[in-house]
């Protein structure tokens, strides 16, 4: 059997935003929004990282293109270390690194005809000889459902899911490797969010593509996921399979995150786990898990001691939850409550 191959490794990952205060604009403390983040992902592989809004989805997304420059932490790329790369030289890389962003209205530039902004974005890139360009935007345009005459006009003129496929379209325009959809299809209406979806799909079938998903809702990336990635405040509380995740989650909080999403049979019941307040600020998390003020679980040990996940399978690819509760129960030092096996059922 062929080995997988390791496109993206991210070890130890850690985004901290500094707060500025006093007279001298000293540094009084930190946002940390992402704070030891760890995971693999393969070439050819979707995976999509999920939580509530504030639990440092985007900071992960816009670290690994070096948007913004971690504050410690590894991010290697098909073998090359990403922030020991010079800016020029990180420039380059982008060919190979795209994102696409939930409002590619705020990203496209007003004044420029999506032929510029293709243009502008192969010429960056060096990407295909001048005098190839205009065959390539048609067969872009193409490419992703619009007409090619459609490049002569201005982001205005499109509706918000074929400026969408615009920004899937200058994002392809550099033949990339990997694409970070950072909430791209939230915004859209479900027909269209399904449209943009299997087009995804379909490019990645067709030339390999590696996506990384972005995304608050597990009900939109079920489909298009291989492994899913829950956060929750900064860290990873569970990473899995998409089936496994599905149909066996076992952190409390990816548990209320699928529970959350609508059934469209009325006949099947599930249980809600509703969560309590908001997610709490990531100046100054919780102690322990960061999880155990909003958890219905939470244990003594959970406000007191971080519930490890670190090791080969959870970089890789095996089901692992970091609760510390749900461990007890499985190595039989907690006997299952009613409510536990309530949550585990969900
Ligand atoms: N440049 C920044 N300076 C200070 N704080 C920031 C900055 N960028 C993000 N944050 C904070 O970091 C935390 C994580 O933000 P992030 O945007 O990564 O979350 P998210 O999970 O993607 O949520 P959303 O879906 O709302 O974007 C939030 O508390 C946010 O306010």
């Amino acid at each position: 059997m062929s080995q997988k191959k390791e496109l993206l490794k991210i070890n130890n990952l850690k985004q901290y935003f500094p707060i500025k205060g006093g007279v001298f604009g000293r540094t009084v403390n930190n946002v940390k929004a992402v704070d030891d983040v760890s995971f693999t992902i393969y070439e050819g592989e979707t995976v999509s990282v999920v939580g509530e809004s504030g639990c440092g989805k985007s900071t992960t997304g816009r670290a690994i293109l070096r948007l913004d420059d971690p504050t410690d932490g590894t991010i290697e790329f098909d073998g090359t270390d990403l922030l020991s790369l010079s800016k020029k030289n990180m420039r380059k890389m982008r060919k190979d690194l795209q994102i696409i962003f939930q409002d590619p209205y705020a990203s496209l530039n007003p004044r420029m005809t999506v032929r510029q902004t293709l243009n502008e974005a192969m010429e960056i890139q060096n990407v295909v000889p001048k005098n190839e360009r205009n065959d390539r935007i048609a067969e872009l345009m193409e490419t992703v459902g619009l007409q090619p005459h459609q490049a002569d006009r201005y982001p205005h003129e499109f509706s918000g899911g074929q400026r969408q496929r615009v920004g899937i379209a200058r994002a392809l325009s550099v033949d990339p490797k990997l694409i970070v959809c950072d909430e791209a299809v939230s915004a859209l209406d479900v027909s269209i969010q399904a449209q943009v979806l299997n087009l995804l799909k379909k490019f990645q079938k067709d030339w390999n593509l590696t996506y990384l998903f972005i995304a608050h809702d597990l009900g939109v990336v079920r489909h298009i996921s291989d492994r899913i990635i829950v956060m929750y405040l900064g860290k990873i509380v569970e990473m899995g399979d998409t089936k496994s995740i599905f149909e066996n989650p076992q952190h409390p909080y990816t548990k209320a995150l699928l529970s959350a999403i609508p059934v469209p049979d009325p006949e099947k019941k599930t249980e809600r786990i509703f969560l309590q307040g908001d997610v709490p600020s990531p100046i100054d998390p919780p102690s322990g898990c960061r999880f155990h003020t909003r958890c219905p679980f939470a244990t003594e040990k959970c406000a007191e001691e971080i519930p490890e996940l670190r090791n080969e399978e959870y970089m890789t690819g095996g089901h692992q939850a970091a609760c510390h509760y749900i461990k007890a129960i499985e190595s039989g030092e907690h006997q299952p409550t009613r409510e536990t096996s309530k949550v585990r059922n969900v």
